[in-house]
């Protein structure tokens, strides 16, 4: 009541509720369809929502999300933090910190190690993990699926503890999947009401209401697990010296340089967090698998793929990276992926820290941002992002040609999808360059030695594919 009122109009969206605004609006499955629905009934791309604890602002465009997001990233790059990821001990990932000067000491630490000046001192790291993935399908087709989440967390873990996954049944696996598998759980906007009206933290989860209290206890166990057992395990080995069972000289544990720069100093702590930090498991894993969801589907695309992997790298040998910037059809087919299927359809909320006015309409401070790039196939926001028919046709087709001029060279003219599915402004995501060094040897290394295909039933016949998502804010 105290803050100064604006003039101006907020933009348009469902009544609220005295008190408790748009509690009971906010959808919990398919956000998007409803998000779709209010955009067309509203008639505009930037729709309201009214929430006791922090107003909503849902954008329906790229264009409004360049706009703000990235255009005004000094002031929309707060997240909104959730009582239920804190719960569940997720704090220590610098994507879900405020904007704040620990999250700027984080990121700026990050940067270090995944610019995109050093990023290829992980190649052979990355290339090595690929190949031996080829010999897990090779004797294993069928855990297609298992062996993908294996070679991501092997790569994430190679790089950064110097060890290697024995098995996909390894404990770090499973740890990584079922914490990650939490957050999905916990991040549908308004799913939970204990990121609405956070005092539920307060009462025993045994009282009927508190799904959310009783979700974080399910998975804080797992999440403490992934984040500080292998930490401990390799800087245990470091300290006593037994690095035998280390194969590289890991990101963490450059005796000589890191440990010693940082040791002692204020900079120790946000080095430890950010040793622990193995987001992006869950991204680049979604993205390998609807590369090869999308091979299934489009033989066509794959034949010609094969053809110019043939052409550069011959019959005798598996492809490298310097094959790989030969070869626009495999860059084509990367950036192809991320638009057909984008990893993360909502995108990770961005917050605002000062009052804004966009389109007339008044944003005030503190507004949680939602862009909603990228849900299934046949809403307005697929189309109207990624799969608009203009930027680019038959958006449903995978068609890496797009991106390609008539001589197969890259396209400029062609919106680049990767502007859009790492995030945006200052919070865009760090890891980027990293997961490009993966997606791309994963693309032309699968591709060169094996032919994708549906499976098939019990009965012999070819399973129906189909492009559906399993829904929660990673695909
Ligand atoms: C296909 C793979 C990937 C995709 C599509 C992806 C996408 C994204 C997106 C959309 C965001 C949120 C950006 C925003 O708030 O606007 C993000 C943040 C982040 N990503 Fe990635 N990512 C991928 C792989 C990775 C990898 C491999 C790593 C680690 C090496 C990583 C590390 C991070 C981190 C640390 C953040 C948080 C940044 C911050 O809040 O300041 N990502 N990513």
């Amino acid at each position: 009541l105290k803050r100064p009122r604006s003039r101006l109009l907020l933009p348009p969206g469902p009544k609220p509720w005295p008190l408790i605004g748009n509690i009971l609006d906010m959808p919990v499955v398919r956000p998007y369809e409803k998000y779709q629905e209010w955009c067309e009934a509203y008639g505009s791309d930037v729709i309201f929502l009214h929430l006791p604890t922090r107003p909503i602002v849902i954008l329906g465009s790229a264009k409004a999300a360049f706009d703000l997001l990235d255009k005004r990233s000094n002031i929309y790059s707060d997240r909104v933090t959730s009582v239920l990821l804190e719960l569940m001990e997720w704090g220590f990932n610098f994507g879900f910190m405020a904007y704040t000067p620990r999250w700027r000491a984080h990121r700026r630490m990050f940067h270090q190690y995944f610019h995109q000046g050093i990023v290829n001192k992980y190649q052979s790291a990355q290339r090595q993990q690929v190949r031996t993935f080829l010999s897990w399908i090779l004797e294993d087709p069928a855990n297609t699926r298992k062996h993908v989440r294996q070679l991501v967390t092997s790569i994430v873990f190679f790089v950064t503890y110097g060890k290697k996954i024995a098995s996909m049944d390894d404990e770090y696996v499973l740890l990584a999947q079922d914490a990650v598998e939490g957050v999905g759980k916990a991040t549908v906007a308004g799913a939970y009401w204990i990121d609405l009206l956070p005092i539920i933290k307060y009462i025993p989860s045994w009282v009927p209401g508190t799904a959310a209290k009783r979700l974080a206890e399910e998975y804080r166990p797992r999440v403490v697990s992934m984040r500080d057992k292998p930490y401990l395990e390799v800087r245990d080995a470091v300290v006593s010296d037994s690095k035998a069972h280390l194969y590289a000289p890991p990101l963490m544990t450059l005796p000589d340089t890191e440990q010693r720069k940082y040791g002692g100093t204020e900079d120790e702590a946000t080095f430890d967090e950010i040793a622990k930090n193995v987001s992006g498991l869950a991204y680049t894993f979604s993205a390998c698998s609807s590369f090869l969801l999308a091979m299934a589907m489009f033989p066509e695309v794959q034949k010609r793929a094969q053809a110019e992997l043939y052409r550069v790298v011959g019959p005798s040998r598996l492809p490298d990276y310097d094959d790989i910037s030969q070869i626009p059809y495999i860059r084509a087919m990367m950036m192809e992926t991320m638009r057909w299927m984008p990893v993360l359809p909502f995108g990770v909320p961005h917050a605002l820290i000062a009052d804004d006015t966009y389109k007339s309409y008044h944003i005030p401070r503190g507004t949680m941002v939602i862009y909603n790039k990228s849900p299934p196939y046949n809403s307005l926001w697929f189309r109207a992002i990624l799969h608009n028919e203009e930027d680019y046709p038959s958006p449903n087709a995978f068609k890496p040609e797009r991106f390609l001029d008539e001589d197969g060279n890259m396209d400029p003219t062609v919106q680049d999808p990767t502007t859009i599915a790492f995030g945006f402004g200052r919070r865009i995501c760090p890891g980027r360059y990293f997961s490009h060094n993966t997606l791309s040897m994963f693309i032309a290394s699968v591709l060169h030695v094996f032919d994708i295909t549906a499976g098939v039933d019990a009965s012999g016949k070819p399973i129906e594919l189909s492009m559906e998502m399993a829904g929660g804010i990673i695909s």
